[in-house]
Parts: C-alpha cells; structure tokens; sequence
C-alpha cells in the first residue's frame, strides 16, 4: 500500500539531509446533483478513514481500492480536514523549519473550498493562519528570549509565469537560490503582518487579483496555482542573536484537466498545457521524494523550482488530493487516485450493480460501448451491499465492443500502461496520443450513435408503410461506417464486419464471418417493442445464450479457439490478462494449473482451474471467441 506516512522529525533545520515523504491525504466531495445529468450515482465510496474504492472501468465486475495517510469522506468538515491533515505540521515553523500544504485535482472537485472555504465555511489557508498566530502567542508568552514576525507574500504562476498577487499588474518574478539553497524571489511584495484580522484586509482583495475564467466544468475555475507564503521569523533576544526563519506555502494548484471534456480551445489550451506540464512534473518530483530517487527534477517547473526547499529535504508537506464522485469526473478521479496512491487493490466485488427498472428507458449496448470506450465508465444505478448474478452471463464490463471502437480502446489501455512506467518526456508525448485516441473514440461514437438513430428511424418507417427501400439505403449508410471504423483503425488486417442490428436482420446468418456479437444480439433485443413482439424475443434470447456457436463459420470458430488455446498455453501473466474475464487472480490461477498439469490439451481443460465453473467457462469462451474474431 502506498506508505507516505513519515514525515521525519528533523531537530536540525534545513541542514538536514533526511529527506521527508510526502504525506497524501484525499478528500472525496460530496455528490453534487446538478454535476450528474444522467443522474448515475457516484462512482466512488470512502471505506475507511485511509481507504477507498472505485469501480474498474476496464471490468465492471470489479472495484479499485487505494489506500493513503488519511481519507477525508463527503461528510467530512472543513475542522477535521485541518485538524488532521495540516494543523500537526505548523509547529514546525517556529523551529525554522519549512512546511508546504497543496491541493491537488481535477478542476470543480474541490480545491478552492479545501484551501480557502467561504466565510461560512474557512478553508486550510485561514485556519492555518490564525493557527500560526496562535502558536507565536504561546511561544511569545512562554520563552521571552525568542522574539518572532510573521509575514506573507502572495503570487500565482500562470502559464509558467510568476505573478504578485500583492502587487497586481507586475511581470513576471525570477526565481533564485541562494547559498544555502533556500529558494528567493526577488522583487517579491512581502508583508510583515500583525494580526490575523491584518492579514485578512491583505488577503481577500489579493485573491481577487487571481487568474480565473470560466470553462465549461467549473464558473470560476481556477487558470493558475495561486501560493501563499508564510514566513516565521524568530530572532534571540539576547547573544548569539540567532534567526530562525520557517517557511510555509499553502498551494491551491490549478485544476488538471482534460481539454476534450472542458472544451478548452486557443488561450485556455495553452494556460491547461502549462497547468498539466506542472502538475505532471510535481507528480514526478512527489514520486522521486516518495521513492527516495537521487535526483529529483524540481527545475522542470516553475512551482516545483518554488517549492524545493519547502517539499522533501527537511520540509514537512501534505498533499490534499481532491475527487469528485460523479461519473462525469471518472478519470480525472482515476488519475488524481493514481497518482496519489503508489498501488491499488483490484477487489472483484463491485459496490454497484445493474438495477435498471424494466419501465425505465433502456441503454442501447452499442452507447454502453461507446461511452466505456470514450472514457465514460460502464453507466450503472447504485444500489449497494447486494451482488446479483450477471443475467447474460457476460458482465457488463467483458462485453466487446465494435471493431473500430476496441481497436483505438486497446491502444488506449496500452498507451495508459507504458506511461505508467515511461520517462518525464516520452509521458508527455503519450499523454497527447492518449487525448488523440480519446477523441477518435469520441468521434466514432457519435457518428454511430446518429446513423443508428437514422436508421432506427427508417426501420419504423418501414414499417408503418410496409416499405423497405428508403431503410436499405440508411442501412447500408450504417454498415458501410462500420466497415469504415474498421478499415480506418486497422487498414492492414483483415476486418471482421460486425453488422448492426438491421443489418444482421436482412442478411443470411451464414453470410458473414462473424455474424453477431452478444452486444449486438441484446441491442436487437432491445429495440424489441418496436421491431417484434415479445415471444420472438424470447425466442432470439434463447439463440443468443445457446445458438452464437452454430451461427459462426466453424473455420474461424476453431482458429477462435486455437488461439486462445496457446494464450492459456503459453501467455505470460500480462498475456493471460488480455483474455476477457480473465482478472489477475484468474490468470495467476492458470499458471499455477499449468506448472503442475502441463498444457491445456483444449480450451475445455479450463474448467479444471480452480473457481471457472460450467457457466464461468461458457461465459469465458463467448466474450473470448467473439472478442478474438473482432480483432
Ligand atoms: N467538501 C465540499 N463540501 C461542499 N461543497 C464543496 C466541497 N468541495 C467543493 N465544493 C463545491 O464544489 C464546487 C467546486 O469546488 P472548487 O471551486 O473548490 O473546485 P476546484 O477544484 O478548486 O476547481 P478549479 O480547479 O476549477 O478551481 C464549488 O461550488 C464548491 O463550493
């Protein structure tokens, strides 16, 4: 589990070499109503005071659950959040030692209230203020020989430049280091302060000089890390005269983000550019402190430049990183936990299943697939503590999807699995075709979503008028997009054509390679009030679950299994993996069968692997035939 706990007691000041981790505190919103449109629940739950989960959107058969120093739940209080994630730290800074608090997280999941809060509710920045004061009084009161200052300084850095938000209208600030490696910035506004109530009437209008404007996710979304500095001084009264200075920077980090959902485009893209190039180099810089790395790449940004010498070394540093619940932020969520938490727990109990209500509108597949495949995670109804049977036997998450759509999915799983362990550079490049496979996905999808649109409006056309023209030429519209998804992902090999649902209809089962996928089948079946009545459905039910088999071409049906025959045969951990429904605790179950009984002589032989029943098997075999034909 990720160990960031240790923020090392250092009696010796900056000096010191033992370098502290970063402590990681998350903090879950609350769900928030108007931010879910399609009103699917949330996506994420607290399960203890260090842990969460997620549902896995690569299986929705299965959760995410991280583990950190502290997890703050929606109901958790602006008090508690400082209570237990920052007020231990501010001690520190009278020993002239160096403290760095930042939120972090995707834009609207909560930063902004988590640093300042609103006068109802205060945030970290005021509470740690008046805390800092409170401490000098103390100290003041007990120990006379020490006499202390306190003062501040207020600046953003907007795309990589470094502002005073105390003297609005400035250029752009060097940053320097001196001899003893602590970080300056000269020309920087700094405020001796006498009271909490003087720092305020220097605060509020200094926030309002920040760089914000209005994005699609959030009215006044925050364009800059805005960093607040609060220096202690404390001077000896008497001979040595000695000084003490303590550090603290309270950050709220500009949201990550994603252009594609925010809509971002000319200035906004190049401010999210610099804002991710930041955000991606802090990530480094807390992961090379969290591993105890040599070097640490804090000159690859100007807020981790800022920040050395008050993150790792002898500093103390919290990060508080935000999420939001709602489905809409499923990613930037994924991310944010991804790079806060240095391993995860794959958990195959989801929190959340399928409870649709036959009167309510039913998802077509085809939009289940779309949406899983643009970043959207399978779309389910809460309903917690209860697990059901999948009906299909295929869970949601195994279902394939169309050609064009998995082919640029897969490339995206792939591409999301070398970043993870890729340098700095060669992530960024990634990252870019990462946003280029997802808006491809994007891209397919609402193409497909129209055509199938048009072609279900045809289909009723026909057959209020009993005519079958127009719907051929829309229907060939349809099938033609989905030859061309598949050529346009994979020009080279050869496509099997996964005709639509009307498509399929009209044509000789026999006449295609593959001729239906489980997902298009049900897509069939629920068009079903509109297409047939309610026995043929029955009827095409039982088809599905017992005929697939029979209405594949029996060549490509033992190629299908040959091929997974030397998966199960000779894969790899990672190979077994890429089997649908095969988890890592399935695959390690195969190679541990495999040591001790040799090959699997036929994919049957599978059923002999500790936990794959009949139905397991069954289900196994159809996602895996179908999804290797569609390749
Ligand atoms: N813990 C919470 N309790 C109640 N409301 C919250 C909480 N966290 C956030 N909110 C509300 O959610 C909305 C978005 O929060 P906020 O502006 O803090 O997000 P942010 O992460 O700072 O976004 P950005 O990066 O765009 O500035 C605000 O209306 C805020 O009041």
């Amino acid at each position: 589990m990720a160990q960031r706990v240790a923020v090392s007691e250092v009696g010796g000041g900056r000096a010191s070499k033992r370098t502290s981790r970063v402590r990681v505190a998350v903090r879950l919103r609350p769900y928030m109503e108007e931010q879910d449109e399609k009103g699917e629940g949330p996506c994420v739950r607290g399960l203890g005071p260090q842990s969460l989960e997620i549902t896995n959107w690569r299986n929705a058969t299965e959760t995410l659950q991280y583990q950190f120093d502290v997890f703050h739940g929606e109901q958790s209080t602006q008090q508690e959040v400082f209570l237990s994630s920052v007020k231990p730290i501010l001690p520190h800074l009278l020993n002239g030692q160096n403290a760095s608090v930042f939120a972090y997280g995707p834009t609207g999941a909560g930063k902004t209230h988590t640093m300042l809060g609103s006068p109802e509710q205060p945030g970290v920045i005021p509470r740690a203020v008046r805390e800092v004061f409170h401490l000098v009084r103390e100290q003041e009161r007990e120990k006379g020989d020490w006499e202390y200052s306190i003062g501040m300084s207020y600046l953003e850095i907007y795309n990589e430049k470094v502002l005073d938000l105390l003297s609005p209208g400035s250029q752009d600030l060097p940053i320097r280091e001196d001899k003893e490696r602590n970080i300056l910035i000269p020309g920087l506004t700094y405020v001796p302060l006498s009271s909490f109530s003087h720092f305020h009437t220097h605060f509020i209008p200094a926030s309002l000089n920040r760089t914000t404007a209005s994005t699609k996710l959030n009215q006044r979304s925050s364009r800059s890390h805005a960093i607040l500095l609060i220096k202690v001084v404390k001077s000896q009264r008497g001979p040595p005269h000695r000084q003490l200075t303590g550090k603290l920077y309270l950050v709220d980090l500009a949201g990550s983000e994603d252009n594609r959902r925010t809509g971002n485009q000319g200035l906004r893209l190049k401010e999210s550019g610099a804002i991710n190039l930041s955000l991606f180099t802090l990530s480094k810089v807390v992961d090379c402190l969290n591993a105890g790395a040599g070097r640490v790449p804090y000159r690859d940004s100007k807020l981790t430049r800022l920040l050395q010498d008050s993150l790792g070394g002898s500093a103390h540093s919290v990060m508080i990183t935000n999420i939001a619940p709602e489905y809409k932020y499923y990613f930037d969520t994924f991310t944010a936990l991804n790079f806060a938490a240095k391993s995860k727990l794959i958990v195959n109990r989801p929190f959340v299943r399928e409870t649709v209500s036959s009167s309510a509108p039913v998802k077509r597949p085809s939009d289940e697939q779309a949406s899983a495949a643009a970043g959207e995670p399978q779309r389910k109804r809460v309903k917690e503590g209860h697990e059901e049977e999948e009906k299909e036997g295929v869970p949601a998450g195994a279902q394939p999807h169309s050609p064009a759509v998995s082919t640029v999915l897969d490339r995206l799983l792939a591409l999301e699995k070398l970043m993870m362990g890729s340098p700095e550079r060669e992530r960024l490049n990634l990252l870019k075709t990462v946003a280029q496979s997802r808006r491809e996905i994007q891209e397919l999808r609402d193409k497909q979503r129209e055509l199938e649109a048009k072609a279900l409006k045809f289909e009723r056309a026909d057959q209020d008028k009993g005519m079958q023209g127009d719907s051929v030429l829309c229907k060939t519209e349809l099938s033609s997009l989905h030859r061309k998804q598949s050529t346009v992902a994979r020009p080279k090999k050869q496509q099997a054509v996964v005709p639509p649902l009307q498509v399929s209809q009209v044509q000789p089962l026999q006449q295609c390679a593959v001729l239906c996928k489980p997902s298009l089948c049900s897509s069939n079946k629920q068009h079903g009030p509109v297409l047939k009545g309610k026995e043929n459905n029955k009827a095409e039910d039982s088809c599905i679950s017992n005929d697939w088999e029979s209405r594949l071409d029996q060549s490509v049906l033992q190629q299908s299994q040959q091929k997974i025959l030397e998966i199960l045969n000779s894969g790899t951990l990672k190979n077994l993996k890429t089997l649908q429904l095969v988890g890592d605790k399935t695959a390690k179950l195969i190679l541990g069968w495999r040591e001790i009984n040799g090959p699997f002589q036929q994919v049957e032989d599978l059923q002999k692997v500790e936990g794959i029943t009949a139905k397991r098997f069954s289900s196994f075999i159809k996602a895996n035939i179908l999804g290797t034909i569609g390749r």
